[in-house]
């Protein structure tokens, strides 16, 4: 069966190839977003089957007119740690009077965790990647990190599963309480026995990536030392590498993760000029995902994604959906603030979420045939609406 859409103001497919590129005013252009105006699409199976204007669409068996509404790729959310119980909206009050955040509320997160059945868990999970779809997130990767024992971190990684490929072992999330004066047994229990079970029945049957909390300005995280030998276990067994840098001060994550070829680093709030260079030279390996959400509700200083962009920097857009220092799953907030406040394009801005972020998660985000049909729908005539219209419900996944 093949779908037919037309009445596509604006189709963005991330294919450079194609459209004729724009500027605005400062000279940035938008060719990196391959954008077809009065555009069509074909779908078939789940996968394009055709895209180009709509003056030339082939027949299809259904028709279905989109009223002069913009088409994008869906975002591609690839920083999330959705596998959690409870809420922390008390730490989130006090922190707007000025409590700073240290990651010492993980710990509240993590015994709720534990405390949860399965389904319970699982409920909760569904229900946070519905509400990334009806916001237009087709691809999520999902993060375990709040159960830091073998058992609760295996069932924080299966029950992900069910909802994406794209998992993330986070057994180095913070050094959990019980562990709090021996933290090298901890580290040795993620990197031996939790790494085992984690891989047991294959390098990525239960989880894609590995992940640490590398910030030595949090008693509760790891320093560089730690994370490194963590990174570097997680790599011989199989695991691609993904790391949590430079959140909150200067610190090794950065050049850690470009050093050691990680897919991403993550945060990137704090960066010197050597940090910026390494990531400039680990263009096309290592991308920088920036969570502006994060910055959002920490108070915090945002990125400078400008800097990164103009040194030549890959950066990412991503949620990093989670109940402490971001408890927002939207990317269209990602994008306002990124825009609004990190100089980047509108354009950039939803690159970084798309083409960017999938490339993150080792996937191509193209809208081209034979690509699978992850799209979303703008109820607005342009991309361009995605910033400008901050906080309106106007982007959502489009079923097809
Ligand atoms: N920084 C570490 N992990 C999360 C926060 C988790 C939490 O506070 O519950 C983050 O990406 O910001
Ligand atoms: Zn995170």
């Amino acid at each position: 069966m093949s779908l037919l859409l037309t009445g596509i103001s604006e189709l963005t497919t991330n294919d450079p190839a194609r459209g004729d590129g724009h500027r605005d005013r400062a000279g940035r252009g938008d060719a990196m977003l391959g954008i077809v105006r009065d555009a069509a699409l074909v779908v078939a199976d789940g996968e394009i089957a055709w895209v180009g204007p709509a003056a030339e669409a082939p027949d299809a068996d259904e028709r279905r007119d989109l009223g002069g509404r913009a088409v994008i790729p869906g975002f591609v959310d690839s920083h999330t740690h959705l596998v959690f119980a409870g809420d922390r909206s008390a730490e989130f009050a006090a922190r707007m009077t000025g409590t700073p955040y240290d990651g010492g509320g993980i710990a509240v997160s993590v015994a709720a965790t534990r405390a949860a059945s399965d389904d319970e868990l699982r409920v909760l999970v569904a229900a946070r990647v519905a509400e990334m779809r009806a916001q237009g997130t087709t691809t999520v990767e999902i993060k375990s990190g709040y159960g830091l024992t073998l058992d609760d971190e295996l069932r924080s990684l299966r029950i992900a599963r069910e909802l994406t490929p794209h998992t993330t072992f986070l057994g180095a999330h913070v050094v959990p309480r019980e562990y709090a004066t021996d933290r090298a047994a901890y580290v040795d229990l993620v990197t031996g026995p939790m790494l085992d079970a984690v891989t047991a029945d294959g390098p990525t049957s239960l989880a894609e990536s590995i992940d640490v909390f590398c910030e030595p300005h949090s008693a509760h995280a790891f320093d560089g030392d730690e994370a490194r030998a963590i990174l570097t276990a997680g790599r011989d067994a199989g695991l691609a590498l993904r790391v949590h840098g430079n959140q909150l001060g200067h610190g090794p994550g950065v050049r850690l993760a470009c050093e050691l070829g990680a897919r991403s680093v993550d945060h990137c709030t704090y960066l010197d000029d050597a940090d910026v260079e390494a990531l400039a030279g680990a263009r096309g390996t290592t991308v920088a995902t920036l969570l502006p959400g994060v910055e959002f509700s920490t108070r915090s200083p945002y990125p400078d994604a400008r800097r990164l962009v103009d040194a030549g920097v890959d950066v990412a857009l991503a949620s990093d959906c989670n109940p402490g220092t971001c408890y927002s799953s939207s990317i269209p907030f990602a994008i306002a603030l990124a825009v609004r406040e990190m100089g980047m394009t509108p354009a950039e801005a939803l690159h970084a979420a798309t083409a960017v972020s999938a490339r993150s998660l080792g996937l191509d985000r193209r809208v081209a045939p034979g690509q699978p049909a992850e799209l979303a729908v703008i109820d607005a005539p342009s991309h361009l609406h995605l910033a400008y219209r901050a906080g309106v419900p106007i982007v959502r996944a489009l079923e097809v």
